[in-house]
């Protein structure tokens, strides 16, 4: 479909999904419709099957899981167009309606940024009139917990505290590439994966110039896992986003955008509460690692030294196409996950994980600049804040093995005094605001840190 056609599209809707049992696989469907015809778009999750028959309660819960994963996982198509009229498919209880508009607005408000769209910011879904049937509650939170793995080092913290307070987690991922694949057979433990496939239109459009950029990805990996868990009989789905998620790289129109909005605990306490009122979820989803910095993070991931060959936190390794094969060594997050690492581990250790050293190559400079607030505004990437960069920062400076690093160097002559007194006070390793996990597993990250 031609562009031009595209942008006059005024609405997106939400025509069907099914599921096979026999197979796992979900069909969601979605069109953008217009003056000039509509666009359909396919997308195909494929759920891993238990090897007990599906009970009729399981498959109404996961009924529930899927209606809520159809509409979340529509930001992919919707942002073609960003037709002005979203209309969902069906009534949907207003914890369910909260979480579908932050979803499709401060999920997208980097998209709408970018692309000059101040009206998605303020996007409000149509729903159908009508009530919902109550969801019969489900707790299943004393089984065991389902622990998501994107393959860097958040989500091995979380798999070692619980696999170290004996809660026995299983292993969890939305198409595992080969790093999560390596990670996973690091750990030793038997991992459940499910697949995603987007429309290949999707990509067809993006070829041809149709409206694109970032996606709240976060809350459809995270519905895809709880729908994995009900599948399975198993208990609360365990995410590593950090406090830093929840903070905006900048306001515009008078709207906070933040490019990690749906690791971030707005949308944890949203999507919980969509899945409590819609699924009877009791308690279905948290973030393990809500309360600590990227910094202690990774002073904590220091500890663990199991998973070395294998880690990767580069989004570079992640993309559908082209991906690199581990860090790239040459984006906002490589340079963060390095500082932050540099401090609690030798140098040689440091530069095996990455295949190279940061702080030793001169044209990081710029990079590094931006990430300690001396230029520009925190990236559009999922990396710490200026605070936690600076306090790296000046803990390089005080160790012989990096204080004379070309980088270091260059960038302790760059900091104004302000900034140093600001890392002399700071808290970023002190545990703090708000979060959801439950009292057993505060007890497991505690073991740990
Ligand atoms: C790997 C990556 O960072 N991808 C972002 C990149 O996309 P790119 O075109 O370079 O490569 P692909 O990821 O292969 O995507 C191809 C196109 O497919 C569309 N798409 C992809 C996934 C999806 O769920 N929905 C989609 O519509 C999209 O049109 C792509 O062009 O740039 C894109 C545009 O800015 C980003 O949308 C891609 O981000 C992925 C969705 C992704 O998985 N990103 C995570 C690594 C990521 O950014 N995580 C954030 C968490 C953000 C959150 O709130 O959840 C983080 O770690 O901070
Ligand atoms: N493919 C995936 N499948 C399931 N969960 C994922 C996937 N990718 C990321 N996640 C989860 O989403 C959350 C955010 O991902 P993110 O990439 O920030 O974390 P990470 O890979 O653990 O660590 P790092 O920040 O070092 O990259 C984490 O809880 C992570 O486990």
């Amino acid at each position: 479909m031609p562009n031009e056609q595209l942008r006059r599209m005024d609405a997106f809707t939400f025509p069907s999904y099914s599921i096979d049992f026999a197979t796992g696989e979900v069909l969601f469907d979605y069109a953008l419709t217009g003056p000039d015809g509509e666009q359909r778009f396919t997308e195909v999750i494929t759920l891993p099957l238990p090897s007990e028959p599906v009970t009729d309660a399981t498959a109404a819960t996961l009924a529930r899981v899927l209606e809520l994963l159809h509409v979340v996982a529509g930001v992919s198509y919707y942002k073609a167009a960003a037709p002005p009229r979203l209309v969902l498919p069906a009534p949907l209880g207003a914890a369910a309606v909260e979480l579908v508009t932050a979803v499709y607005t401060k999920g997208l408000a980097e998209y709408a940024y970018r692309n000059d769209l101040p009206y998605v910011l303020e996007l409000r879904p149509e729903v159908p009139a009508g009530t919902v049937d109550p969801a019969t509650p489900l707790d299943n939170s004393d089984r065991r917990p389902l622990s998501a793995v994107g393959g860097g080092k958040d989500s091995i913290v979380t798999l070692e505290a619980l696999r170290r307070a004996g809660l026995d987690p299983v292993p969890f991922s939305v198409n595992p590439n080969h790093v999560i694949v390596a990670v996973n057979e690091a750990s030793d433990l038997v991992p459940l994966a499910a697949r995603r496939r987007l429309d290949p239109v999707l990509f067809e459009l993006n070829a041809a110039g149709a409206r694109n950029g970032h996606i709240p990805v976060t809350a459809i990996n995270s519905l895809i896992a709880v729908a994995t868990a009900v599948l399975h009989g198993l208990g609360s789905v365990v995410m590593s986003n950090e406090r830093s998620a929840s903070d905006p790289n900048l306001i515009w129109q008078g709207h906070e955008i933040n490019h990690q909005w749906s690791k971030g605990v707005e949308a944890e306490g949203l999507l919980r509460a969509a899945l409590a009122e819609h699924a009877g979820l009791t308690e279905p989803y948290f973030s393990l690692l809500r309360s600590l910095s990227e910094l202690h993070i990774a002073r904590v991931f220091a500890e663990i030294d199991r998973y070395d060959a294998v880690v990767t936190s580069c989004n570079a390794a992640f993309k559908l196409r082209d991906a690199s094969e581990r860090w790239c060594r040459d984006c906002p997050k490589c340079r963060f996950v390095f500082l932050a690492m540099a401090p609690f581990m030798p140098r040689e250790r440091l530069t095996g994980i990455f295949g190279g050293d940061l702080l030793a190559d001169e044209s990081q400079v710029p990079g590094y600049r931006e990430l300690l607030g001396v230029d520009g505004h925190k990236p559009f990437e999922c990396v710490g804040e200026v605070e936690e960069s600076v306090v790296a920062l000046s803990l390089l400076a005080q160790q012989d093995q990096w204080r004379d690093a070309p980088v270091v160097r260059a960038l302790v002559a760059a900091l104004p005094d302000t900034a140093w007194q600001a890392a002399a006070t700071s808290d970023v390793f002190t545990p703090g605001g708000p979060n959801f996990v439950p009292a057993l597993y505060a007890k497991a990250l505690t073991a740990l840190t």
